[in-house]
């Protein structure tokens, strides 16, 4: 399983790689900008939509349900702040018209896309895996070791089930995939993608519980690169994966 770039590999993690920590939104020396205040807001509503999603696979009660999701609107709601007093919204945050069959989407992200194509949302990590500012990301919290490999941790609650009590065979992957792309990109290198991943699943991954993923080069061949990596609880390896990352050829 893979999952494309937005910008580049190295755009996709968290504070591990040039790009990210070059991005135009990526934490700035001084003043906070309104791309600083965009992406403040977006990470604290994605954590209203962890929160709903967990809701509703959770849910057995309507009236519970009910309830969870009028408090969940309300704190939403209070994230915004007060509507402009006209009542229409800026005209670079309406939403754009939704995709349909037969017609150009709106964005290829959905149907309220991007501000531009070359937006710095673009640019920074916006992963359905690692991206704080993403409600489908758990977030996995990737950083870099001084050795040069990379280490995920994230906790992943119920929406992330497969069998149950167990994280998802795809998702695990996904983590996989997204760790070892870090690894993949030593300072300066040139982007590589996903070009083999083999994932052997040893044994049950947890809901709801502390997971390690980690990363690794194993040897570099010219333009490919050689990946290990492993999904741990604890002392158990859950997960092991080899894989092969490949620059294009016009990289050089
Ligand atoms: C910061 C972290 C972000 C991480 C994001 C997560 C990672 C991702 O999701 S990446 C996105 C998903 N992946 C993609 O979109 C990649 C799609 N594939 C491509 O674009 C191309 O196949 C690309 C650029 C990778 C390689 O293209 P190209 O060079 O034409 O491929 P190809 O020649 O077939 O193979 C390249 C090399 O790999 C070798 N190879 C292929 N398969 C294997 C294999 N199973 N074992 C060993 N070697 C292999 C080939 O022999 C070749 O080697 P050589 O050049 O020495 O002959």
């Amino acid at each position: 399983m893979t999952s494309a770039p937005q910008a580049g590999p190295g755009a996709a993690s968290t504070a591990n790689t040039p790009d990210a920590a070059d991005a135009p939104d990526a934490p700035g020396d001084g003043a906070a900008t309104s791309a600083d205040g965009a992406r403040g807001l977006a990470e604290r509503a994605a954590a209203l939509g962890r929160e709903l999603a967990t809701a509703l696979v959770s849910a057995g009660d309507e009236a519970r349900l009910a309830a969870q999701l009028r408090e969940l609107a309300a704190r939403l709601g209070g994230l915004a702040g007060p509507a402009p007093a006209d009542g229409t919204p800026p005209a670079d945050t309406r939403a754009r018209p939704a995709a349909h069959h037969g017609q150009e989407p709106a964005s290829r992200s959905g149907a309220v896309g991007p501000d531009e194509d070359d937006s710095p949302v673009r640019r920074g990590d916006i992963t359905p895996i690692s991206s704080p500012r993403n409600p489908l990301a758990p977030p996995l919290v990737i950083e870099r070791e001084a050795d040069g490999s990379a280490v995920g941790r994230a906790s992943l609650p119920l929406q992330y089930q497969g069998p149950p009590e167990r994280v998802h065979g795809g998702i695990v992957c996904l983590m996989l995939d997204q760790v070892l792309g870090s690894a993949a990109h030593p300072k300066g290198a040139a982007p590589a993608y996903t070009r083999v991943l083999e994932v052997e699943y040893l044994a049950a991954t947890p809901l709801d519980a502390p997971l390690t993923v980690r990363g690794w080069i194993e040897r570099t061949e010219g333009r490919k690169r050689f990946l290990a990596g492993t999904v741990a609880h604890g002392d158990t390896i859950t997960a092991r994966a080899t894989g092969l990352w490949v620059a294009p050829r016009e990289a050089g």
